[in-house]
C-alpha cells in the first residue's frame, strides 16, 4: 500500500469515524472487546485488524449486513440511471444496439458498473450513506499500474510487465465510464461540478478500479453454512478470482482485513450478512488475516500492490517456447543432418493447425507443487519443483514428429536419447531465460541485504528474485533427471556387455 501522507491524527480520526459509522449500521456487529483496527503503515500495510485478546477458534469477529455493501443491489445510482444496471449479456440480446449516451443495456459489466457507483457515491460527499467508509479507502495504490518506467524496470524480465494492463484500463474507462458520466453530468455533479475534466475523471476511475481490484468481494457465492464452514466447503470462496466475477461488492470492515498465504480468519457469505470467523485460536497482538488465494507474488503485486515471503511458494515463471525451440535447434540442426530450411518448415508446421497435435503454446508456466493450506489456514510442508509441464513435453514431441514428416529422418528414435535431447534443450532454455533478467540472483541477494531500496524497488526485486529462484530449482531438477538418465544408460550398457556374446558363451 502506498505510504499515506495523512497525519497520524487524521488517520486515526478517519478510522474512528469509520468504526463508529459501522457500529451504527442496522444489523452490523463487531467484537471490539476482541479486535481493534490498527495503523500498520509502518510496515506498509495501511490499516489492519489486530487481536486485542486471545481469541478461540470459530469466533465471529464481526457481521456485515448485506444492506451495507456497495453493489448494484444497494446503489442509489440505480434510481438515477436504471439503464446501466442491465449488465452485458443480461439485456434483451441486442448487444450491438448501443444508445448514444452510453447507457445501452449491454454496455456495462459488473466491474465498470461498480466503478460508476463508487464515483457517484464519491461526488455525493456528505449525502453518501458510505462517506465514512469511502474516506478510509486509499487514494493511492502501489499496484504496478501506477509505477513509473524506472520502477517498472525493477521487474526486469518478469512476465508481469506485460500484464500491468494500464492501456486496457484506460480504454475501458474511455469507452464505458466517461461517456456515461458525460451523458449524466446532472446526476454525477449535482452541485454544478461540471468542471471536473476528463483527466481528473480518468484518474478517479483508475482509483476506483484499483480499489475494486484490491478490496471488492464476489457476492454471488452462496455460503449459508456460516460458522459451520470448513476449509473444504469454503475452498472456492478463498480463491478469489478477480477476472471472472459476476456480482462485485465493496464490503466495509471485511475489506479492512489484510491477508497472507497463511491466515487465521475467513469471511462467510450468509443470506442477509457476511461474517468474519476465526479459523483457529489467535493470540493477543496477532493480526487477523484473510486469504486471497494461492497467488504468486507477481499476481499479488498486480492485484493488491504488495508481496509477502509466504506467497513465494506460489511463484511462477514463464518459459517462452522460442527458447526451448532454440535449444532443440542447437541439438538437432547441422552436421549435415537437418538443414536450416527443413528446420524452418518444422517450426511452421508445429504452429499450424495441420500438424495433428494440440494447439501450439507460445509459453509454458513453471511452478512448484504445493499443498493447499489446511482447514485452519496453515501451510503444511514445503513447495517443491517436481517437474516440467506435460504440455511442454508434448510440444517437443510434436517437433520430433514434424521433423520426421518434413525431413523423413527419425533423428531420435531411441526413447532415452529423445528424453536427453528434450532435457538438454530445456536446460539451455532455462539458463537463457535466467539471462533475460538484468541482474543475477546473487546480485539481487546482495541488493536485498544492503537494505537501501524503496518500497516499490523492493517489491520489484522480490518478484524477480522469486522467479530466478524458481528457474534455479527447475534447472537443478532437470540436471538430476539428466544424471539419472545417464546413470541408467551406463547401467544398461554395462548389463549389455555382461549379456553380450561372451557372457552367453560363458553361460552355455
Ligand atoms: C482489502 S485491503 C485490506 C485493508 C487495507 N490494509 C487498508 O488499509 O485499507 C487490501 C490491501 O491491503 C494491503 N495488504 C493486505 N494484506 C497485506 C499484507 N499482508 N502486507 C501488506 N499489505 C497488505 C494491500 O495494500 C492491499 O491492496
Amino acid at each position: 500500500m502506498e505510504v499515506d501522507n495523512e497525519t497520524d491524527a487524521n488517520f486515526a480520526d478517519s478510522t474512528h469515524k469509520f468504526l463508529t459509522w459501522f457500529q451504527s449500521l442496522p444489523g452490523a456487529s463487531i467484537r471490539t472487546d476482541l479486535i481493534a483496527m490498527e495503523d500498520l503503515r509502518s510496515r506498509n500495510a495501511g490499516r489492519g485488524i489486530v487481536a486485542k485478546a486471545d481469541i478461540p477458534a470459530d469466533t465471529v469477529l464481526f457481521t456485515v449486513p448485506r444492506d451495507a455493501i456497495i453493489c448494484s443491489a444497494t446503489a442509489a445510482l440505480k434510481n438515477e440511471i436504471p439503464g446501466i444496471f442491465d449488465l452485458e449479456g443480461e439485456g434483451d440480446g441486442d448487444s450491438d444496439l448501443g444508445d448514444e449516451d452510453g447507457t445501452s443495456s449491454s454496455s456495462q459489466d459488473s466491474w465498470s458498473l461498480l466503478i460508476l457507483i463508487l464515483i457517484y457515491e464519491h461526488f455525493r460527499g456528505d449525502a453518501s450513506k458510505w462517506k465514512p467508509y469511502l474516506e478510509v479507502l486509499p487514494s493511492a495504490f502501489d499496484t504496478p499500474m501506477f509505477w513509473s518506467p524506472a520502477e517498472l524496470s525493477e521487474l526486469q524480465a518478469s512476465a508481469l510487465v506485460a500484464r500491468v494492463g494500464k492501456g486496457e484500463a484506460d480504454a475501458m474507462i474511455e469507452s464505458k465510464i466517461l461517456p456515461v458520466i458525460r451523458a449524466h453530468e446532472h446526476v454525477f455533479f449535482p452541485r454544478g461540478r461540471g468542471e471536473v475534466d476528463d483527466t481528473q475523471l480518468l484518474e478517479m476511475a483508475h482509483r476506483m478500479g484499483s480499489a475494486i481490484m484490491a478490496y471488492a468481494f464476489d457476492l454471488e457465492k452462496d455460503d449459508d453454512d456460516d460458522a459451520a464452514a470448513t476449509a473444504d466447503d469454503a475452498e472456492d470462496e478463498w480463491v478469489e478470482d478477480r477476472e471472472g466475477r459476476t456480482m462485485l461488492g465493496m464490503v466495509p470492515m471485511a475489506d479492512m482485513l489484510n491477508a497472507d498465504a497463511e491466515f487465521n480468519a475467513h469471511i462467510n457469505h450468509g443470506e442477509d450478512s457476511l461474517t468474519a470467523t476465526t479459523l483457529r485460536p489467535i493470540r493477543a497482538g496477532e493480526e487477523i488475516l484473510n486469504y486471497y488465494g494461492p497467488l504468486p507474488n507477481s499476481e499479488l503485486l498486480r492485484r493488491y500492490g504488495y508481496v509477502t515471503p509466504k506467497h513465494s511458494r506460489y511463484d511462477v515463471v514463464e518459459l517462452p517456447w522460442e527458447l526451448v525451440e532454440a535449444g532443440l535447434k542447437e541439438r538437432l540442426v547441422g552436421g549435415g543432418r537437418v538443414g536450416p530450411a527443413n528446420w524452418d518448415k518444422v517450426c511452421k508446421l508445429i504452429r499450424s493447425d495441420d500438424d495433428g497435435d494440440d494447439d501450439f503454446e507460445e509459453s509454458f508456466v513453471l511452478e512448484r507443487l504445493s499443498d493447499d493450506p489446511d482447514s485452519a489456514g496453515q501451510l503444511v510442508g514445503d513447495a517443491v519443483f517436481t517437474g516440467l509441464p506435460d504440455e511442454l513435453g508434448d510440444q517437443v514431441k510434436a517437433v520430433l514428429k514434424a521433423l520426421k514428416k518434413v525431413a523423413g529422418i527419425d533423428l531420435v528414435s531411441d526413447k532415452n536419447t529423445r528424453k536427453e535431447v528434450y532435457l538438454q534443450a530445456v536446460l539451455g532454455a532455462l539458463q537463457a531465460r535466467e539471462r533475460q533478467y538484468a541482474t543475477s540472483l546473487e546480485d539481487d541477494e546482495s541488493l536485498m541485504s544492503e537494505g537501501r531500496l524503496t518500497g516499490r524497488q523492493k517489491m520489484g526485486l522480490w518478484v524477480r528474485r522469486g522467479e530466478k529462484q524458481l528457474l534455479r530449482e527447475a534447472q537443478a531438477w532437470v540436471r538430476r533427471e539428466l544424471d539419472q538418465l545417464l546413470d541408467r544408460a551406463a547401467d544398461n550398457s554395462r548389463s549389455r556387455e555382461d549379456d553380450g556374446p561372451a557372457a552367453k558363451r560363458r553361460r552355455t
